[in-house]
């Protein structure tokens, strides 16, 4: 390493002292900062190089090359293809369909499925979060005690010539009902080579660094998938950056990093493996007069409809304590895995 980079790598360090960063309480708000200057985003593990944290803090995202084998991403690619033959079951897990084909008669493979969320329960899906090479970078922004908090398996369909395999500009953290945002970070791997053709994932640098905005459903001509609420108003001149990647590649990013995902204009189905994590020193908040109500209201309303449940379920702040502790060979590092995945992201519980 160069002498200039030993000099920043002592300055960020001495800009790193704890006390630097304080959370803020507030549901709607980003994290507040005494320091103007202290690096809000990302620690120092050893493993980001001074260069790689700054582009972090500057651009919300960082692009990390070859991190999954080959041999894991073909694994992945085989369970999938068992769980859309209904050869494995996965409890909790939820499947979604094209809002295109959602109401067309049942296929029974991947050409029906567009995405997988929540697989925890799926061992070898699971083995994804806890490859030690990505913990190692996720530790970079969540710190050493880690909580998988979300997961998906994304099977972009190629467009039925409406465009509703493209997935809206939308912020994740309008999803996510917990806080700080800034030690809260995902991992998204290109299961295959992921272009603009495709529909590759297309990021706002800098995005992060302003607040949580509205979002709702965007008003496209061919309809948009339930629940893929898009930011209301950001500005459409902002430099765009289309993340074109090869298999394996991951890239990390912020969860107020606006960003999307293209039309897939290929015969192909664009595969795409992720999890969200968060530190487990993150608190559930209440959304209550944020603009997350939206999407609280929502889940709520699927819950009634699916579940049957009514009025007595509430959204509500309460700090769970029924997970599941996974201690993971990696130093320092372990996962809190909630059994009750709504829990995680929605922390619905049935009052008394
Ligand atoms: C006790 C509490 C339980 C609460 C359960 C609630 C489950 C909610 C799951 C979604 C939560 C989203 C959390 C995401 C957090 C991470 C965010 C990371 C960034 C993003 O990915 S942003 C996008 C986030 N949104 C989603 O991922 C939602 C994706 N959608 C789905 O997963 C499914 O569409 C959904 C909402 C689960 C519904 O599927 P399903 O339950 O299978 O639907 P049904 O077959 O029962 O049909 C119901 C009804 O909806 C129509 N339908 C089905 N699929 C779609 C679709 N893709 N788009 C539009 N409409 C769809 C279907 O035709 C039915 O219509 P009817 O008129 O016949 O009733
Ligand atoms: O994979 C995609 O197409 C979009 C994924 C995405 O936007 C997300 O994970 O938040």
């Amino acid at each position: 390493m160069s002498r200039a980079a030993d000099r920043l790598r002592v300055v960020l360090n001495h800009l790193d002292r704890p006390g630097a960063v304080r959370a803020s309480f507030t549901s709607g708000q980003n994290v507040s900062y005494h320091h103007p200057q202290a690096l809000r985003y990302t620690f120092d593990t050893d493993l980001l190089s001074p260069e790689q944290r700054i582009a972090y803090e500057e651009d919300g995202f960082i692009l990390i090359k070859n991190l999954v084998s080959e041999e894991d991403i073909d694994r992945f690619r085989a369970e999938f293809e068992r769980i859309c033959k209904r050869e494995v079951k996965v409890p909790g897990l939820v499947v979604m369909r094209d809002v295109a084909i959602a109401r067309s008669e049942f296929m029974p493979d991947q050409k029906a499925v567009s995405k997988l969320q929540d697989f925890q329960e799926d061992p070898e899906l699971f083995r994804y979060c806890a490859l030690p090479q990505i913990l190692k970078y996720v530790e970079c922004f969540t710190g050493p005690n880690i909580m998988a908090m979300h997961t998906m398996l994304i099977n972009k369909p190629p467009d039925a010539g409406k465009k509703t395999s493209r997935h809206p500009m939308h912020q994740d953290l309008h999803y996510f009902p917990f806080r700080p945002a800034d030690r809260i970070v995902c991992a998204w791997t290109a299961m295959e080579r992921v272009t603009r053709q495709n529909g590759c994932l297309v990021v706002l640098p800098g995005s992060h660094r302003g607040a949580l905005l509205e979002h709702d459903y965007p008003e496209w001509e061919g309809g948009v998938n339930k629940m893929y609420h898009g930011v209301r108003n950001y500005d459409p001149t902002h430099p765009r950056v289309h993340l074109e990647m090869e298999k394996g590649d991951t890239v990390f990013f912020h969860p107020i990093l606006i960003h999307g995902s293209g039309m897939n204009q290929t015969p192909g189905f664009r595969k795409a493996i992720s999890c969200h994590y968060a530190s487990a020193d993150c608190y559930y908040i209440d959304v209550q007069g944020t603009t997350q109500e939206n999407i609280a209201k929502e889940v709520h309303e699927l819950a009634e409809k699916k579940y049957g449940v009514d009025d007595s379920v509430t959204f509500a702040v309460r700090k769970t304590t029924g997970g599941h502790v996974r201690h993971l060979n990696f130093s320092c590092v372990f996962i809190v895995f909630f059994t009750v995945v709504r829990r995680i992201v929605y922390m619905y519980y049935l009052e008394q």
